[in-house]
Order: C-alpha cells, then sequence, then structure tokens
C-alpha cells in the first residue's frame, strides 16, 4: 500500500516539525496539517517563514523546502481527513485537572474528539497513527470509536510515538535513534498497514532503526522512555543535595559514572529540575496506570521521580532566600531564562516558573530575560499558578530584552535556563552592576565557580 496523502490532527510541537520532516524527505507524499487554532495555522502560513510558531534550529529551512509544494497547514480538518489515506493524531493529551484520576492520569478528551470526527468525516478505508503520547491500550478504544461511529469503512491503527527532544527536533528526526511502530502483524491487513507506515520512514531512515512491535508495548514504550530519562535526571540531582552536603562536585560523579558504558554518559547534568510538557505529565500517567492496575509498589516507586524534582525546584528556590538572609522581600533578583531547557521558547512546566512563584510569594521583585520567551507568556505561565492576582503578578514581575537590563541593580542573579548566550556574558560587567554582596546562583553548572569567585561573586551551584 502506497500513501499518497497525509493529514496530521494538531500542529504543534510534535505535529508541525515531525510532519514538515516526512514532507521534506517524501516529496510525492503530500501532507496536510491541521488544527482548530487558527492562529497558529496562521503562524505555520506566515510569508516570512521565520515566524513560524515554534523555535526550533534548522525547522524553518524545512518548512521553506517543503512548505507549498507539498507540505500544507490548513484549519479546514474534515477536508484533509476525507483526502488522506493516512491520518496522523498529534493533539496534546495534558494531565486530567478534573474528575476521576484529576492529577493524574491523561486526558484523552482531545484524542476522542479527533476519533469521532475522523469517523463521521471519513467515506475511505484509513489508517490511523497513535503520534500523540497514549496511555497503553488507548487504540482499543480508538478502534471502538472508529469502528462503531463510522460510516462502515475499515481503520487500521498504529502507535508511532514520537521522542524528539525541543530544541534538537530536526536533528532528532533526521537521524533518530530508532523509529518506533506498534501494529497488529498477526494479520494481513494489519501487517501491511505497518508496512506502510514503514516504508514512510523508510525514505530516510535506515531500516534497522525501524522496530515494529505490537501496538500494546509501542504505546508503553513511549511512557517508559520518558519516565527512565526523567529517572536518571532525578537521579543525579538527588545527588547533587549529597555533593553539597559531602563536599563532592556532582559534575565530577556524574562524569566518573557516566564513564561506565553500562550507565553512559548522557542525563546526567544536574540542574534546577526537569521541565517540559512531558516528563512529569507521562510519569503521572504511568504512576496511574500501575495504581489502576493495583500495583501500588510500581507506582510509588516512579512517583518518587516527581517527589525529587518538585524538591530541586524548591530548595533552589529557598536557598536563595536563605542565602540573602533570610529574606528577599522587596529585593529584586534577576532570573536568567525562562524556557524550560536551551533552543527552545518552550515553557511548559520550567523550572522557572515555579523558582519565581517560590520568590514571588517571599515579596521579591523579578526580573526575567529570556532570548525566546515573550512577556505574554511569562505572565501567562504565573497567573495560571493562581497563586496571586494577574495584577500582583504584573507588579512584582518585570521582563526585559536584555541580560545586562535584568541584572542592573540586582541583589541577586539565578541561571534558570543554559542559553549558551549565558556562558559568553560579560561577567566582570555583570558584576560590576549588580549590588554588593553580589549573589549568583547557577542552577545549569553552567560557570566555572573559580572563575566568578575570582571575580568577586559568592557563588553558588547545582551540586558543588
Ligand atoms: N512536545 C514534545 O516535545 C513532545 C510531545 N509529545 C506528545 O505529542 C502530543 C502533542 O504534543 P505537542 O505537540 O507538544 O502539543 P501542542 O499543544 O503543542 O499541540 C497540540 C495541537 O493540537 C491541536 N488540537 C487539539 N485538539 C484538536 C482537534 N480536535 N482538532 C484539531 N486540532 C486539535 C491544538 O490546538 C494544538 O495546537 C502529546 O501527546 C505529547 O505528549 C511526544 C514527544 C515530544
Ligand atoms: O515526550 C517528550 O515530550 C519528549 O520528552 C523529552 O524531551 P524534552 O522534554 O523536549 O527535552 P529533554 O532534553 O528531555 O529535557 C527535559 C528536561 O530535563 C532537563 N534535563 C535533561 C537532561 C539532563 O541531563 N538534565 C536535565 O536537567 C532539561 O533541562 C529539561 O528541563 C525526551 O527527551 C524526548 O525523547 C521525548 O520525546
Amino acid at each position: 500500500m502506497k500513501i499518497k496523502n497525509i493529514c496530521c490532527i494538531g500542529a504543534g510541537y510534535v505535529g508541525g516539525p515531525t510532519m514538515s520532516v516526512i514532507a521534506q524527505k517524501c516529496p510525492e507524499i503530500n501532507v496536510t496539517v491541521v488544527d482548530l487554532n487558527e492562529k497558529r495555522i496562521a503562524a505555520w502560513n506566515d510569508e516570512d517563514v521565520e515566524n513560524i510558531p515554534i523555535y526550533e534550529p534548522g525547522l524553518s529551512g524545512v518548512v521553506a523546502e517543503a512548505r507549498g509544494r507539498n507540505l500544507f497547514f490548513s484549519t479546514d480538518v474534515d477536508e484533509a481527513i476525507d483526502k488522506a489515506d493516512m491520518i496522523f493524531i498529534s493533539v496534546n493529551t495534558p494531565t486530567k485537572t478534573y474528575g476521576i484520576g484529576k492529577g493524574m492520569a491523561a486526558d484523552l478528551k482531545w484524542i476522542e474528539l479527533c476519533a469521532r470526527q475522523i469517523a463521521r468525516v471519513a467515506t475511505s478505508d484509513k489508517i490511523v497513527v497513535e503520534k500523540s503520547t497514549l496511555p497503553v491500550r488507548t487504540a482499543a478504544a480508538l478502534s471502538d470509536i472508529l469502528h462503531n461511529t463510522g460510516n462502515g469503512v475499515k481503520y487500521h491503527i498504529l502507535s508511532n510515538p514520537e521522542f524528539l527532544a525541543e530544541g534538537t527536533a530536526v536533528e532528532d528526526l533526521h537521524a533518530p535513534d530508532r523509529v518506533l511502530i506498534g501494529g497488529d502483524y498477526t494479520t494481513e491487513e494489519g501487517s501491511k498497514a505497518l508496512q506502510a507506515l514503514v516504508d514512510v520512514y523508510a525514505h530516510w531512515v535506515p531500516k534497522e532503526n525501524i522496530l515494529t512491535t505490537n501496538v500494546w508495548s509501542s504505546e508503553l514504550s513511549k511512557l517508559t522512555a520518558n519516565a527512565f530519562l526523567a529517572q536518571r535526571v532525578s537521579s543525579i540531582n538527588s545527588l547533587s543535595e549529597l555533593c553539597e552536603a559531602s563536599g563532592a562536585d556532582v559534575a565530577e560523579v556524574a562524569r566518573a559514572i557516566g564513564k561506565d558504558s553500562r550507565i553512559g554518559p548522557k542525563f546526567l547534568q544536574s540542574s534546577v529540575g526537569f521541565g517540559g510538557s512531558c516528563f512529569q505529565k507521562d510519569i503521572l500517567n504511568l504512576v496511574y496506570i500501575a495504581k489502576s492496575f493495583g500495583l501500588n509498589e510500581v507506582a510509588d516507586y516512579w512517583e518518587q521521580v516527581i517527589i525529587m524534582n518538585d524538591h530541586q525546584k524548591r530548595r533552589f528556590a529557598a536557598n536563595i532566600v536563605k542565602t540573602l538572609y533570610n529574606t528577599v522581600s522587596g529585593k529584586k533578583i534577576a532570573m536568567l531564562g525562562w524556557a524550560f531547557k536551551k533552543d527552545t521558547n518552550d515553557t511548559r512546566e520550567s523550572a522557572a516558573i515555579y523558582v519565581a512563584d517560590y520568590l514571588l510569594n517571599e515579596r521579591a521583585e523579578v526580573v526575567v530575560y529570556d532570548p525566546k520567551v515573550t512577556s505574554a507568556q511569562i505572565y501567562a505561565d504565573l497567573d495560571y499558578l493562581g497563586s496571586r492576582s494577574e495584577e500582583e503578578n504584573r507588579n512584582l514581575v518585570t521582563v526585559v530584552n536584555s541580560p545586562y537590563e535584568a541584572i542592573e541593580d540586582a541583589h541577586a542573579t539565578a541561571i534558570l535556563t543554559e542559553w549558551d548566550e549565558f556562558k559568553k556574558l560579560d561577567w566582570d560587567k555583570v558584576f560590576e552592576s549588580m549590588l554588593k554582596p553580589a549573589f549568583l546562583f547557577d542552577g545549569r553548572r553552567l560557570l566555572e565557580r573559580n572563575e566568578m569567585e575570582e571575580k568577586g561573586f559568592k557563588f553558588y551551584s547545582i551540586g558543588n
């Protein structure tokens, strides 16, 4: 079966970049990315390709190459569904904020809406691909909806979770460690559907890197991969506190253990805590699933990863207060970075939000600089927490366009995101323009202690 038309529902951080790369690498396939969000689609279609709604290194070049040729962005969801032989569902699956499973389970409302819409519109057989991260066995629910509310056409459901990381999305999509496709390989038709998607990726991914499994293994592998990655960060972060107490240096410990090929060097960078839209949500989902099977010890084991991460964020903020003589009330704290990691404008679950909230509860005046995050986003993130009125957030928080403006007359500077430009700041100038003693809190292990102390800073660094 040769795929000619692909539709992707959801033009977000996953749907946008993933489909752009498929279109780039498969010029004979028409790829239409649809979304209900008109503003987002308008931005994807902006004449100036630098204005696409997601900042990812290299992405604008990919979009420029394929857009208008075989890559289209549209709000006409029905038309794109009807035309497609293969439909990716790449909508958001956030943690539920209400009802059963509140604060834990994934909210599958948008997934179900997509399924119902596909069933209503489709007049020919479709391969439906789960691109969103979903709880294990979601494909059964999708199949139920599609086959019971549809127009009598046939559906094959595949699971094809996405492993890209933000900030390196294009690189990850061009050369993935693996592509995972779950499908029903026990039937001839199921195998054909699986093969159709394998053939799409085989345009640029070596065959040995395309793994096929049954649907449940694929769904569960995505949650597992994120849980393992987050667990490594929480593990090294837990040790950062022990390093601070004992005189060891977490970077040295990480290097020493990472040299063991069984452990490996990646994801051992101690930090102010992991953020991003997925680690916390996916682990909470895993915990919820384990609990729903009555596996309480399994649930407790994974929940600890989140508990440690919350502790790390709180501990970083609390240390600022403690170091500034137990009060930051009325003091200016410069925060460098707001995004949850460098090279992205995404702020979802960023540690910076929680550190700022903590400091604001202590009545600090916070000044934020981030090279890619807008002030509107920063205020929206704080408002969303609901810790204080919107007016108070605007009174207490200032967003500026230059790091030097942020640090001017600051009592303390805190690095929250590891943007490369922070390494290259003129730190002598920073020291000069801060109030003394000039406290510097490095939440990303970006700077060298000796160098900063020589310049005169009172320097605090995670795990050292
Ligand atoms: N952000 C990331 O780096 C990664 C995310 N994922 C998973 O991919 C999924 C999508 O994540 P993101 O792209 O970050 O989310 P996102 O929130 O950036 O994008 C989702 C888009 O879907 C649209 N949408 C929702 N319901 C719709 C409907 N019924 N019809 C049309 N459009 C609809 C929304 O308007 C939104 O623009 C989630 O399940 C996430 O866990 C997986 C790997 C990486
Ligand atoms: O499902 C998802 O959404 C994605 O989640 C993560 O990707 P992402 O969240 O974009 O970014 P990561 O590079 O994993 O970083 C996550 C957080 O952990 C932090 N981190 C990461 C690595 C490390 O060593 N230390 C550390 O503190 C980062 O600063 C960031 O806040 C996974 O890496 C992707 O494989 C996955 O597809």
